[in-house]
């Protein structure tokens, strides 16, 4: 059986646990890792794989999984989408996901070829959950309470502001899908705290709930990457009320991401041109095996 070509775009978390659920995945094969430093200074795990600095350098890429910063995800997406090859991501700005669809939409039209975006755990998997409770229960309300967990989003974002070196960003369920936001950062120095914390806290991903920023010696003396979610919601189904379901799991979230990557990469070859997010794919397609073996075992 001919395997799927997958390249890991980006080498951080979520590419380093795309790389282990590729070699784990019976289905597909690893074309190569791109970075932005190519393969200066290669990772001794990676001896076995091409590393480049562009896509275009490695051969028959069937789809390319974008394990880069959520806010580079939309240009690496266009581009690559341009060169005719699949693309998956976790893009995780959940106020920004209708926008980044409607725009890859096009992209992938023009392209004959599928991209499917915001594809993790969370939007990812829960979006699945919550679209499956809403049918049960029409009427109702759900909530969302995350952790307590590490968000690589926020963590990433945090990152990527002036003056910080390294930043862990602790998600703390207040209840009712209420968050607070423990962020842990190493200035760089001569960087003063109230300043990265005033950048923090304006940023979009933060700016709507409580958030606390304290100056750490070190981020990986206090890092732990596992995280979860307690998904419920009580509604009403037809003219019954009282109905109440609900989903939990604890995870290690880069893990499970990456995991959630390649099951969406082997999905975009059942799929017409266009761009996806999860709860528009059949979930059949998530597996590897046919659809036959599937229905007589799993239904
Ligand atoms: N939807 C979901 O459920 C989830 C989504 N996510 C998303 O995954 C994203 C990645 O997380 P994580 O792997 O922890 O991030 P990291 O920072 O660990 O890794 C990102 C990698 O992308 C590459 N890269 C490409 N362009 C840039 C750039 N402009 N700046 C910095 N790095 C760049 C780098 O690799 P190299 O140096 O090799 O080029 C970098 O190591 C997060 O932004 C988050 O939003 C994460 C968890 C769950
Ligand atoms: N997108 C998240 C996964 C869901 C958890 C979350 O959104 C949070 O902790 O705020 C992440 O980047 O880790």
């Amino acid at each position: 059986m001919k395997k799927f070509r997958a390249a890991v775009v980006g080498y951080g978390n979520i590419g380093k646990f795309t790389v282990e659920a590729l070699e784990a995945a019976p289905d597909f094969e690893i074309a190569g890792i791109v970075r932005r430093q190519g393969a200066k200074d290669k990772p001794a795990e990676l001896a076995n794989y091409e590393v480049v600095d562009d896509i275009t350098k490695l051969k028959d890429v069937d789809v390319a999984i974008l394990a880069t910063p959520t806010r580079s995800c939309p240009e690496y997406a266009e581009k690559i989408v341009a060169l005719g090859i699949n693309t998956v991501d976790s893009f995780d700005i959940h106020t920004s996901i209708l926008d980044y669809r409607t725009k890859q939409m096009e992209n992938c039209k023009k392209a004959g070829k599928v991209s499917v975006i915001s594809a993790g755990w969370d939007p990812g998997s829960d979006s699945i959950v919550r679209v499956l409770m809403e049918s049960l229960a029409p009427k109702g309300l759900t909530y969302t309470n995350f952790g307590p967990g590490m968000s690589m989003g926020h963590s990433v974002c945090v990152r990527g502001k002036k003056g910080v070196k390294e930043a862990l960003s602790v998600t703390i369920p207040l209840g009712e899908g209420i968050h607070r936001r423990m962020v842990y950062v190493e200035l760089e120095e001569g960087a003063k705290l109230e300043d990265v914390t005033a950048e923090i806290k304006a940023d979009p991903y933060f700016a709507h709930d409580e958030t606390h920023v304290f100056a750490v010696a070190s981020v990986d003396d206090v890092k732990d990457m596992g995280h979860g979610v307690n998904l419920v919601r009580k509604g009403v189904s037809g003219k019954t009320q009282n109905q109440r379901f609900e989903f939990n799991m604890s995870i290690n979230n880069p893990a499970l991401t990456a995991q959630v990557l390649v099951n969406v990469a082997r999905a975009s070859f059942r799929l017409q041109p266009g761009c996806y997010t999860m709860p528009e794919i059949p979930v059949i397609d998530m597996l590897p095996g046919t659809r036959e073996e599937i229905v007589a075992t799993l239904v």
